[in-house]
């Protein structure tokens, strides 16, 4: 035998010494469970648990105080998820999956009335035409009217921009998230390519001025950067540049726009695919007012506020990997109410069929102060 063998088979032992005694200490955190169901106590006690991982560091010494006191923080939480569901509390969240997941229609809509942000041809719309066959879209000036028009029944869907690959996430969306009511059913991932669209028969080297939205220009400013005798200005957005190509006097000007709108507004197509990367993609969240689970859905969004101490976003974060679930989003926006505070938005990749995501939200009920479930769905990429 090695002396690794040797080595690993000292390890094995000493394991199978951790389990057994594991598992004494989980039969009497079930009793201190049992004790607490039967005097109305609260699962967690943050005074005993610091004082245990003060008491292991000192036990431990210098040297390993930190590996251990970390192995505590986990044993420490597999307890209180023990005993939340010992204590055979349910998950209200989860009774409300289980109840929408009953009531959804197997298909997903396919003539519903959406509101998205824009006008004709702005890349909300082509996402709408991709979630959907024949979707009747009314359009709005801002993202707080998508939220509205979703929020009082007047659209039975709205679409809205949360991510970009290269200028990552849309803040003003997240920051209206806190403020709305809403479900998310479904969301997309959209390949954007921008094109120099400008009046039939202009030449490249004819165009004076471009207009477009700002992320779209600073997506193209490589290809930019190569025009000659060329003023660039920022425009609200890529379909409204288009608008005002088309409705222009002038044939020295042009817009950097989705393929789209050169349909939409009879323009040429003077350049395709001026990006400066072809991995630029837009992610879209698609709203409704109530959650609706349809089959295949695998990603489930939350929002959590978290008091503003040590240890309590790490505690969140333990539980996902506790239970082995992938994070695959996190945003944290300041709540300005509340000085100091933050909304944490996270994205698990998870089935709702999946045994853990009860677990998950029964132990996420018991501990955190605000808890928002936004919705499972499934991601489409167009
Ligand atoms: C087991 C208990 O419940 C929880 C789990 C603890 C642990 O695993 O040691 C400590 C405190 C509580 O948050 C307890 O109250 O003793």
């Amino acid at each position: 035998m090695s002396e690794l063998e040797q080595l690993r088979g000292d390890i094995d032992a000493i394991d199978r010494q951790i389990v057994d005694l594991m598992k004494q200490r989980m039969e009497t955190v079930a009793q201190v469970a049992e004790y607490k169901k039967a005097n109305n106590i609260p699962v967690l006690d943050s005074g005993r648990e610091r004082a245990l991982l003060s008491k292991v560091g000192q036990e431990a010494g210098e040297e390993l105080a930190d590996y251990i006191q970390s192995m505590y923080r986990t044993i420490m939480a597999a307890s209180r998820s023990y005993e939340n569901g010992k204590l055979g509390r349910g998950s209200k969240v989860y009774d409300g999956i289980k109840k929408a997941m009953e009531e959804t229609p197997q298909l997903f809509p396919q003539r519903p009335t959406v509101a998205c942000q824009g006008i004709e041809g702005a890349y909300s719309q082509i996402a709408c035409d991709r979630l959907f066959k024949a979707p009747s879209i009314l359009y709005f000036q801002s993202f707080d009217h998508v939220f509205k028009a979703v929020e009082s029944g007047m659209c039975q869907y709205g679409i809205l921009p949360i991510e970009n690959s290269t200028a990552g996430s849309v803040n003003a969306v997240y920051d209206l998230m806190i403020r709305h009511n809403f479900s998310i059913v479904r969301s997309a991932r959209l390949k954007v390519s921008h094109n120099l669209l400008a009046k039939p028969g202009t030449k490249l080297e004819d165009i004076r001025d471009i207009y477009s939205h700002e992320q779209a220009i600073s997506q193209c400013a490589g290809f930019l950067a190569g025009l000659k005798n060329v003023a660039v200005h920022v425009v609200e957005n890529t379909a409204v540049a288009a608008r005002m190509v088309a409705q222009s006097e002038r044939s020295d000007v042009a817009a950097l726009s989705s393929r789209l709108c050169a349909e939409q507004y009879d323009l040429e197509i003077v350049r395709d695919n001026v990006q400066d990367q072809d991995n630029n993609y837009t992610r879209f969240i698609c709203i409704s007012k109530k959650p609706e689970i349809y089959p295949g859905a695998d990603r489930t969004s939350l929002m959590m506020t978290l008091p503003h101490k040590p240890g309590t976003l790490y505690n969140v974060l333990a539980k996902f990997y506790a239970l082995n679930i992938n994070l695959q989003k996190l945003e944290s926006r300041p709540l300005p109410s509340r000085e100091f505070e933050f909304m944490f938005y996270f994205d698990v990749e998870a089935s709702v069929y999946a045994p853990e995501m009860e677990k998950l939200f029964r132990d996420l009920e018991a501990e955190s102060e605000q808890l928002r479930y936004l919705g499972t769905y499934h991601e489409v990429i167009c």
